[in-house]
C-alpha cells in the first residue's frame, strides 16, 4: 500500500509546531518569577503513510504538540534545556510512530525591577536551548542569540593578505561590534543548567571585553575557549559573529578632525566570522 510511484521516494522529513509562545508565572512566593519562552517542536519517525497517501494514523497533530507544551508547563518549566528534554522524551517515549524529537526553546530574558515587576531591554538577546532525543540519550545544547557586544578600542586589523582588489586600510584602533550567536553542546549533564548557562554567558562577555583583538577570528577563539573553561560539561562551542562594521566618518570637508569620535554604523554587507572551538581529548 503506501508505496510511492516508481522513481520517487520520500527523503528526510519532520513536522512540528513552531513559535509556541509561553509565559509561566511562578507564584510560589510573593516574589514571583517568570519564564518567557518560545518553543519549537519537530518530530520524525514512521511517517511515510501520511506523505504518500494521507493516512494520518501515525501523525500526532502539531496542535497536540502545542497543547502538550502548555500542559507540561503547568507545574513550572525550569531551565529551558530541561524543559526541552522533558518534552522531547515524552513525544518519542509515548508515540509509537515517532522515533526522533527535536525541541528548541528560546527564552526572552526579563530583568527584575520588583517582586512582581520586570523590564525587557531592547537588545533582543535570547537564550537558546535544544534537546534532540531518539530513544537513547538526549543531546542537549544551550546558547545565546543576538547578544550585542561592542568594544570602543583594543581592536586592530592589519597584516592581512593584499591583492589587486584590496583597498581596506590597516587599522590599529577600531570599534569591534558583533551580535553573538553561540551554541555549546553538553557532553554530560551539568548540576544545574541555569548555573552553567550563567557561567558560560559571563565567560563569553568577559572574554569579548578583555581580549585585545587583532581579528574577530582571534576574538572568536578566545570566547569559545573561555566558555569551555567555565563550563567543564561543554564539549564544544559554535560561534557565529557578524562583524558590525563602524566606519570613521570623514569630517575634513567640514574643517573638522575625527579622533575616533564619529562613526557610521554599517549595515550591509557585513563580515561573518564563524567557527567551532572544541575540547581536545586528553
Ligand atoms: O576581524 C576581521 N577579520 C576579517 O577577516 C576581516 N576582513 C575585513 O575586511 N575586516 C575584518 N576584520
Amino acid at each position: 500500500m503506501n508505496a510511492p510511484e516508481p522513481g520517487f521516494t520520500l527523503g528526510p522529513n519532520s513536522y512540528g509546531k513552531s513559535g509556541i509562545r509561553l509565559v509561566h508565572v511562578d507564584r510560589a512566593t510573593a516574589r514571583h518569577a517568570i519564564r518567557d519562552l518560545t518553543v519549537h517542536t519537530a518530530l520524525a519517525g514512521d511517517l511515510d503513510a501520511t506523505h504518500y497517501t494521507g493516512d494520518n494514523a501515525g501523525v500526532l497533530p502539531t496542535d497536540t504538540q502545542k497543547n502538550t507544551v502548555y500542559a507540561f508547563a503547568r507545574d513550572g518549566v525550569g531551565a529551558p534545556e530541561a524543559f526541552a528534554e522533558r518534552l522531547a522524551r515524552h513525544f518519542v517515549d509515548t508515540t509509537p510512530s515517532i522515533t526522533h524529537a527535536r525541541v528548541r526553546v528560546e527564552e526572552h530574558p526579563w530583568t527584575r525591577i520588583g517582586d512582581h515587576s520586570f523590564a525587557r531591554g531592547d537588545g533582543g538577546e535570547i537564550r537558546t536551548a535544544e534537546a534532540a532525543y531518539d530513544g537513547g540519550t538526549a543531546a542537549v545544547t544551550a546558547g545565546v542569540r543576538d547578544l550585542l557586544l561592542l568594544n570602543t578600542t583594543d581592536s586592530e586589523f592589519s597584516g592581512f593578505l593584499a591583492d589587486e582588489y584590496t583597498t581596506l586600510p590597516e587599522t590599529d584602533d577600531r570599534i569591534l561590534a558583533t551580535a553573538v550567536t553561540a551554541t555549546w553542546a553538553y557532553a554530560t549533564v551539568p548540576a544545574a543548567y541555569d548555573t552553567a548557562f550563567d557561567a558560560a554567558r559571563t565567560a563569553l562577555a568577559a572574554a569579548f571585553a578583555d581580549t585585545y583583538s587583532l581579528s574577530l577570528q582571534q576574538t572568536l577563539y578566545a570566547v569559545g575557549e573561555r566558555i569551555l573553561k567555565a563550563v567543564p560539561e561543554a564539549r564544544d562551542v559554535r560561534l557565529s559573529l557578524p562583524n558590525r562594521h563602524h566606519y570613521l566618518v570623514d569630517l575634513a570637508p567640514f574643517g573638522l578632525d575625527n579622533p575616533g569620535a564619529v562613526f557610521q554604523a554599517g549595515d550591509l554587507p557585513y563580515g561573518l566570522i564563524e567557527g567551532t572551538v572544541r575540547r581536545e581529548a586528553a
